[in-house]
């Protein structure tokens, strides 16, 4: 089994977090991690798991120290589970030269172009290595009960994760995502330099354009704060995606403006606990 090595254990809200490194054979080199375990779980009581996916700039520190998602969580024996934001220290040339692209900017797919395609392969190790790694180490989670969730670029991530993978995840949530990377100057970098110029590429990696195939009910709840910087320069455009699903006559998107709110983890911790408990909700805990 492929080891673990574990650089913190904490007390949180009654359970345990967890700070973790492996070595990752999908991005070529060390993976931190993170994971909140709740109290009261085990092999014969396994919890479901929740993936967080974090924004730019972000390592799994962030929200962990900012988030409170752990508060509510707890109470409800849901488990977190923390990814990095891109591969690190592999020095490909402009890896760290900007904060949207690179190092803490991988957008969580699989890259096709030179020299990204050595290692920023996120998708992949999102959906394979990772859950696969930590199911064989943790016994007292549940591998058939996952759902995704994110922020910001981490909300791009975990829309396209969940629609790429029907079934795979039991629900989606996302805090200001990036919903049109297509249409946006951060996915439009992003995918010029993993993807190509090829926009008939990037369709397959944009909520907008994939929720548009999605069958059946969506189980999404999409919340963005009407005083988002981000959102107001349009980076995040939540009405396309809402505008392609209402056209696709999908249902079961919950989209809220939140009025006054802002990108930070104000914003996040003030509706952690709606995320927790419909995640929770889709996951057999409520
Ligand atoms: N570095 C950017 C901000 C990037 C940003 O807001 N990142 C979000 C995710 S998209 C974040 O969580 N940042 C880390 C933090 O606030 O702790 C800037 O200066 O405008």
């Amino acid at each position: 089994m492929a080891s673990i090595t574990t650089n913190a254990s904490i007390a949180s809200f009654g359970g345990r977090f967890l700070k973790l490194t492996h070595q990752s054979s999908v991005t070529g080199g060390p993976m931190n991690f993170t994971l909140f375990l709740p109290a009261g779980i085990s092999e014969s009581e396994p919890a479901p798991l929740l993936i967080y996916l974090s924004g730019l700039t972000c390592s799994p520190d962030n929200v962990t120290e900012k988030g409170f998602l752990h508060a509510h969580a707890a109470p409800l024996k849901l488990a977190l589970l923390y990814p990095d934001t891109s591969p690190r220290g592999s020095n490909h040339p402009g890896e760290h030269d900007g904060w949207d692209f690179g190092s803490a900017a991988s957008f969580y797919i699989d890259a096709t172009q030179e020299p990204w395609a050595q290692n920023y392969k996120m998708e992949t190790y999102i959906t394979k290595e990772l859950p696969e790694l930590v199911f064989s180490h943790f016994k007292q989670l549940d591998s058939k009960r996952v759902s995704i969730a994110g922020h910001s670029m981490g909300g791009h991530g975990a829309l396209t994760l969940f629609l790429k993978n029907p079934g795979k995840y039991q629900s989606v949530s996302a805090w200001s995502p990036v919903s049109n990377p297509s249409a946006c100057p951060w996915g439009e970098k992003a995918f010029t330099g993993y993807l190509g110029g090829d926009r008939e590429q990037w369709k397959k990696h944009d909520a907008t354009e994939l929720v548009k195939h999605w069958k059946g009910h969506l189980n999404a709840l999409i919340d963005v704060g009407t005083a988002d910087n981000f959102y107001k320069q349009r980076q995040l455009l939540p009405e396309n995606f809402a505008e392609a699903a209402k056209s696709a006559d999908i249902e079961g998107l919950q989209l809220r403006y939140q009025d006054g709110y802002d990108h930070s983890y104000f914003f996040i911790s003030t509706f952690g606990e709606d995320h927790i408990k419909h995640h929770a909700k889709h996951l057999g805990l409520l």
